[in-house]
């Protein structure tokens, strides 16, 4: 393969760029929570990605210089809660500039078993411990092994796509 330096592109990658490629693919809404001695937290994310199934592994991006970002350094552990189209409100906000009791008193929780709030009604959520963290420029990856699963009832999934929400069928069902 050529080196880096070897490829001539026609105009520079530039942020504004990048993100308008970006804002062309379709990302389920998940609203990412946390609580432990570091504070209660939650913030809405389209950057959470399936690592491995061996360990059951996924990813969650977050802002480092997000008013939430430290809580989940410091309880290492997170709740991934996917949202239903019935929760546009909720993610608007999660989506930052709220004061965090504000934004859980928009819906019902409960606690999961690492601690972290689980949302009543969420299409799935993935209670996780947060395994690894790898900072990359402005974001923090936070490499998190699923220690429980639930899915939930509805059959449609909040999507964000064209830098607007929509809904699409998913009737997600267990797998054994
Ligand atoms: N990964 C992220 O941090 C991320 C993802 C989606 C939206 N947002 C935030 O939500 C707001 C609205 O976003 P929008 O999609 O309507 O328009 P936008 O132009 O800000 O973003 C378009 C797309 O670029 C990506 N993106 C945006 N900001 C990013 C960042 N700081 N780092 C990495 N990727 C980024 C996302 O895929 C996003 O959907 C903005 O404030 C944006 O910063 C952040
Ligand atoms: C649809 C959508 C999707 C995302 C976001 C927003 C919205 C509206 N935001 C922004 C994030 O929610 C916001 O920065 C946090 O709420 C923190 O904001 P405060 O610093 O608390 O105001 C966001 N931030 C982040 O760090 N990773 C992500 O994947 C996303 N995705």
């Amino acid at each position: 393969m050529d080196d880096a330096a070897d490829i001539a592109c026609a105009a520079p990658v530039t942020k504004e760029r990048y993100r308008d490629a970006m804002a062309a693919l379709a990302a389920a809404v998940n609203v990412v929570t946390t609580d432990g001695p570091g504070g209660r937290a939650g913030f809405t994310a389209t950057a959470v990605c399936s690592v491995t199934d061996a360990p059951p592994t996924l990813l969650v991006c977050v802002k480092r210089d997000s008013s939430v970002g430290e809580a989940f350094r410091a309880n290492g552990a997170l709740c991934v809660n996917t949202l239903a189209p019935e929760h546009k409100p909720l993610s608007n906000l999660f989506g930052g500039r709220t004061p965090v009791e504000e934004r859980f008193a928009a819906a019902t929780w409960r606690r999961g078993p690492s601690g972290a709030p689980v949302l009543e009604g969420a299409l799935a959520h993935f209670d996780c411990r947060i395994d690894r963290v790898v900072d990359v420029g402005t974001h923090a990856v936070l490499f998190c092994e699923v220690v429980d699963i639930g899915v939930g009832e509805p059959c449609e999934a909040l999507i964000y796509v064209g830098r607007r929400y929509d809904a699409v069928p998913a009737c997600v069902g267990a797998a054994g």
